[in-house]
């Protein structure tokens, strides 16, 4: 029976990472997942990857940026590339589900992980690296107001030992490590697919039992290119990866060609295009080609999906103004029954190496001067995804490109002022010296 009132929740900050939330959410519809599928989302992420989203997800909720690039504002954080993984700690506010598992954009789920929500906060899994601390990317917890403040709180008082969420959240459940075998979370449900950290004979003896895999570290599924013909990823080094991880690869390449892909075709035209009005989005997704070669900035020549200039999203929140207004996006979801058959029974066949009660809630507390709000710093750069697709190869690539000047002087006039960067004070009394000399 379906349970309204608890759900699995993930995030995705950028159309790159809305590629890797598509997969897990399907996963869990492949499984039979029985709880509310939420993904939460920032400003940046364009409004076709958003009409996506949502017929995978039951909610798509809206949160600000928490972004330890702003070094002016996030001083105690030291790794600006996975800053923004604080946004994570938005998962809190999602008070109207009573218990709530979080995974990572980047795992992938294997089987049905519904008994994950008899466990209580905060449960997790060890890191592989350090097994004292657990991993952040599947946990169970439970929403509220306060703990949201508290972590926030938390993060002004004594950063992060690693820049990013991870170190935040074991410095503030400090406990974990000791106080409760019940919080700790078998490794199956957090199986880290890096080579780098596998344990060989643990993982031939117990990698068939896997029910969650990460693909953690700074290679994720998305920065492999895959041959549907095969089924398989190409390898840079043929035969250097090892046999499991490969799999586990294309199992995720598997599900995002068979029931991600087609997503795309079935957007109306409506998002695709430009909305007047809502012009302030960083993010786009340019076209698949049907051809072998990624696209170019311009349109292509063929029926896939096409999102043309500036996306839809809500307004960007201005340094000091309140933070906790979730939209909700909400369109019908698919369900499992939609998705292809190959991808919807038990747990698949993992090739191991031998064989291959919400608290009531408190008023939000005002942002604190350490959290960045969106977009800031980023507002001379549009975040792109190309999707190039041939019968051969289809691969997911990024492109960051700088704004016009057309395009920062609209922004502008919109009221989207970079007042950390060239719009700052400082830099505009430098214009008038000049022109006044
Ligand atoms: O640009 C980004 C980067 C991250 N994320 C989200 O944040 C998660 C964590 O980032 P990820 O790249 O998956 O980090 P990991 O390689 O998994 O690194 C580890 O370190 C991170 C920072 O502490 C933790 O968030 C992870 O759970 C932990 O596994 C992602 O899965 C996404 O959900 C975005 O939406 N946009
Ligand atoms: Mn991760």
């Amino acid at each position: 029976m379906p349970v309204s009132d608890q759900a699995f929740v993930t995030l995705a900050t950028n159309d790159t990472y809305c590629q890797g939330a598509l997969v897990l959410g399907q996963s869990l519809r492949n499984q039979r997942a029985t709880r509310q599928l939420v993904v939460l989302i920032t400003p940046q992420v364009s409004r076709l990857l958003r009409a996506i989203l949502s017929r995978v997800f039951d909610e798509v909720v809206e949160v600000n940026l928490m972004d330890s690039a702003d070094h002016v504002h996030l001083a105690f954080l030291k790794r600006p590339e996975l800053g923004v993984t604080l946004t994570k700690l938005h998962c809190w506010t999602l008070t109207r589900y009573s218990k709530c598992v979080f995974l990572d954009a980047d795992t992938l789920v294997l089987c049905n992980i519904d008994e994950l929500f008899d466990r209580s906060e905060f449960s997790a899994a060890p890191d592989p690296g350090w097994p004292d601390c657990f991993n952040s990317g599947v946990f169970v917890f439970r929403p509220s107001l306060r703990t949201h403040r508290l972590l926030l709180q938390h993060a002004a008082d004594h950063g992060s030992y690693d820049g990013a969420d991870q170190g935040l959240l074991n410095s503030f459940f400090s406990s974990w490590p000791t106080a409760d075998i019940q919080k700790h979370l078998p490794f199956v449900y957090n199986l880290s697919s890096s080579p780098a950290y596998t344990y060989s004979p643990a993982f031939r003896q117990f990698g068939s039992r896997a029910k969650v895999v990460h693909f953690l570290g700074p290679q994720k599924p998305w920065s492999y290119k895959y041959n549907p013909q095969t089924g398989s990823v190409w390898e840079e080094d043929p035969g250097t990866a090892p046999q499991h991880q490969l799999s586990f690869l294309n199992l995720w390449w598997n599900i995002y060609h068979h029931s991600v892909l087609p997503l795309y075709e079935r957007i109306p035209d409506e998002p695709r295009q430009a909305s007047p009005g809502h012009t302030n989005s960083l993010s786009r997704v340019e076209v698949p080609c049907a051809n072998s070669a990624p696209c170019a900035e311009g349109p292509c020549a063929n029926s896939a999906p096409c999102s043309e200039g500036p996306c839809a999203n809500s307004a960007a929140t201005a340094p000091g103004e309140p933070s906790e207004t979730p939209t909700v996006v909400n369109e019908t979801p698919l369900s499992s029954e939609a998705a292809p058959s190959g991808d919807t029974t038990g747990c698949p066949e993992i090739e191991t190496p031998a064989g291959l009660t919400p608290e009531p809630n408190p008023p939000p507390l005002p942002p604190l001067a350490g959290v960045a709000e969106p977009g800031i710093a980023s507002l001379q750069i549009i975040e792109t995804v190309d999707l190039a697709m041939s019968v051969s190869e289809i691969s997911i690539s990024e492109k960051v490109r700088a704004l016009s000047p057309e395009e920062q002087r609209r922004k502008w006039e919109e009221g989207h002022i970079d007042y950390m960067g060239k719009d700052a004070f400082a830099r505009i009394q430098e214009k008038l010296d000049r022109f006044l000399q």
